[in-house]
């Protein structure tokens, strides 16, 4: 399908791979009722969605060392580290899904371009077991045919495997596969595994506006994109 990127140059695509939180899903208000589940359980200062939000899309392993270290510093950080993350991963399997609702465009982009012919695939930081359970949750499930977690494959984003394993899975070049992300961490890694890229600038970016990070368009919506043969249309 040849799709047209606002602001960019027309892209000629077989498959689409796909970040989940803060690309697909508005996920923050999940991450943030599982933190101060957790910290208020661990008895230690609570977070705000303001403070979680640039701590995302790193992985669980991350998000958990980050808030533990924000709480109480590096060296009881490690400490209390294997004490809480099992205390985290129960209350984000409770309220995956539960909070979070999925970005308006997002629906009507992945129709377009499943209409197109194009594959689509999600390659997240987010663990298998709770990349699943959201994608259910949002009724999104049924567009990918792969799915692949922080922890299908030995490096995740920012390291290229994930794309470039994703690719071959698909049967398609990754100069082919066009990476939809929203940081830093998605446009690393398809730059290095030779993936055009296109950043949501609605998303979690680790504190740095996407404008600043090295991609080839950023987007307000995902059905910004549009086939590149009609006339510019917005779905309703
Ligand atoms: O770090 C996470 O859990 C989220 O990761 P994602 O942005 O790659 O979906
Ligand atoms: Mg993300």
């Amino acid at each position: 399908m040849r799709i047209a990127v606002p602001g960019s140059r027309a892209f000629d695509i077989q498959a689409a791979l796909f970040d989940l939180d803060g690309t697909l899903v508005d996920s923050l208000p999940d991450f943030v009722v599982a933190l101060r589940a957790m910290l208020a359980e661990m008895d230690l200062p609570s977070i705000d969605a303001a403070q979680a939000a640039p701590l995302l899309g790193k992985g669980v392993d991350h998000l958990v060392r980050a808030v533990l270290t924000r709480s109480v510093g590096d060296a009881q950080a490690d400490a209390l580290y294997p004490v809480a993350r099992p205390i985290y991963w129960r209350h984000y399997l409770a309220a995956n899904g539960r909070h979070g609702t999925v970005f308006p465009g997002v629906v009507n982009g992945l129709n377009a371009l499943r209409a197109g012919g194009v594959t689509l695939a999600v390659v997240t930081n987010k663990p298998m077991a709770f990349a699943q359970p959201l994608l259910e949750a949002m009724a999104l499930d049924g567009y990918f045919v792969r799915v692949c977690g922080g922890d299908t494959f030995a490096r995740m984003k920012p390291d290229p495997l994930p794309l470039l394993a994703a690719c071959e899975a698909l049967g398609c070049a990754p100069a082919r596969a066009l990476m939809i992300g929203d940081s830093s961490n998605d446009s690393r890694a398809a730059r290095a595994a030779g993936c055009p890229v296109v950043l949501m600038r609605y998303g979690y970016n680790h504190g740095v506006p996407v404008e600043d990070v090295d991609c080839d368009a950023v987007l307000d919506r995902l059905d910004d994109l549009i086939a590149a043969d009609s006339t510019p249309r917005r779905h309703p």
